[in-house]
């Protein structure tokens, strides 16, 4: 059915993700979704509606589960070359020190996507990017932080930005330019800080490519003082803010992303008590990275018990990113979500659905079967909305439907 066609969607048992329906995953069945114009205009009682009364495209859908479409909040998946030769080694033992030393980490895959123009970029990303929309993400947000200079930070967000204008799927742009200190830094971090402020950021807000600033607050990245550098700078020109916080260690990002109101937390193992708090209290949403916790081989997991008792909205992502989550499945993160971290299954689609949607500033919009929501949504062949975190690699997904527009997938 085209967008501009309103459309109506019958037999259909809809998880809604919308928990003003008590029912798990917000379910109603004998329901009727009513689009109009790339948005939900209704979800309304099959019982009132004639379809031989509707001037529109009518859909039967034959008693098959509906969900909202999956977005996937936290991605690297711009990027050059690969990681595999290092991830070899480092399955062969070679520590850690030597493959940085021999040049490996993310200044290997920096090297890799500067060599690249924003042409051959996007076009090396697109099937990380194809994998993420056959499983039915709808929306994905897309970082830089692979080019470390103004122009390559840039190259990368407009890659993202092509990659959105070619297909059926919606971008959230973020600057992460703070990721690593660049080899013409070496040694000067706060150099690099200065540089990140007073150039890229500046430019990435002036041009419209980035919606958010993002921060690798950790020892082996930017420490609190540098992190609230960048923060400040976002807030001047109008971004929002998130932040990868204790990842590996407790240098009280969190605290300090909801002191700027973020949008989100991400990683979070070494998240304590008092930054369960602070993000209840600035609303900040707490995403889970199940992909890199098990590629990394970590042991401290994210205090999941301690955010569900707080009411922390939790998000699930995949983190694609060529060197701690090479997994381009959102169905994958789920299911790590719920094996490794104890999210159940209704909390592990919440999880890639509506509090995705509110790690990216749109949780009026997007993330739910609701009316004034975007009409993205998938239809699947499952007998229970549980299925879709217990198994990966099954293609389950019958139709993806972004904006009203039924997609055929490849
Ligand atoms: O190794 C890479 O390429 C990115 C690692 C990734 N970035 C970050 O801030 N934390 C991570 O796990
Ligand atoms: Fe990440």
């Amino acid at each position: 059915s085209s967008a501009s066609r309103p459309s109506l969607w019958l037999n259909a048992r809809l998880a809604s993700m919308d928990p003003a329906h008590p029912a798990p995953y917000g379910v109603l069945e004998n329901h009727a979704l009513l689009l109009r114009g790339g948005n939900i205009e209704a979800v309304l009682p099959q019982a009132g509606v004639d379809p031989a009364a509707f001037d529109g495209d009518v859909h039967d859908l034959q008693g098959r589960w509906i969900t909202p479409g999956f977005i996937d909040c936290h991605t690297h998946l711009v990027y050059g070359g690969s990681r595999a030769a290092e991830w070899e080694k480092r399955l062969n033992g070679v520590p850690y020190q030597q493959i940085a030393a021999e040049g490996g980490g993310i200044v290997s895959t920096v090297r890799a996507t500067r060599w690249l123009d924003e042409e051959e970029l996007a076009l090396e990303s697109l099937p990380r990017l194809k994998a993420l929309m056959a499983e039915g993400v709808t929306t994905v947000e897309i970082k830089s932080g692979y080019g470390l200079t103004q122009a390559d930070e840039i190259k990368q967000l407009s890659a993202a930005r092509r990659l959105q204008d070619s297909l059926p799927v919606e971008v959230a742009a973020t600057l992460l330019a703070a990721h690593a200190v660049p080899p013409e830094y070496a040694g000067d971090a706060d150099g690099y800080i200065a540089y990140v402020v007073d150039s890229i950021l500046p430019l990435a807000a002036r041009a419209g490519l980035a919606e958010a600033v993002d921060v690798f607050c950790e020892s082996v990245g930017f420490t609190p003082a540098q992190t609230r550098r960048v923060f400040e700078a976002a807030r001047a020109h109008g971004l929002k803010v998130k932040g990868h916080v204790e990842q590996l260690s407790n240098l009280h990002g969190a605290e300090l992303v909801a002191e700027f109101g973020g949008l989100s937390a991400d990683h979070i193992e070494y998240l304590d008590a008092a930054g369960v708090a602070a993000l209840k209290a600035a609303g900040t949403v707490a995403v889970l990275l199940p992909g890199a916790f098990y590629f990394l081989r970590e042991t401290q997991k994210p205090p999941v018990a301690l955010l569900r008792a707080a009411g922390v909205p939790m998000a699930v992502s995949t983190d694609l990113n060529p060197g701690t989550s090479p997994f381009a499945s959102i169905r994958l993160a789920m299911n790590q979500a719920c094996v490794l971290f104890g999210l159940s299954p209704e909390e592990a689609l919440a999880g890639v659905t509506r509090h995705a949607a509110r790690a990216l500033g749109r949780g009026a919009t997007h993330g739910r079967l609701a009316a004034g929501c975007v009409a993205d949504l998938l239809v699947w062949d499952i007998d229970h909305p549980a299925e879709l975190a217990y198994s990966v690699g099954v293609p389950q997904l019958k139709q993806r439907v972004f904006r009203g527009s039924a997609q055929n997938l490849e």
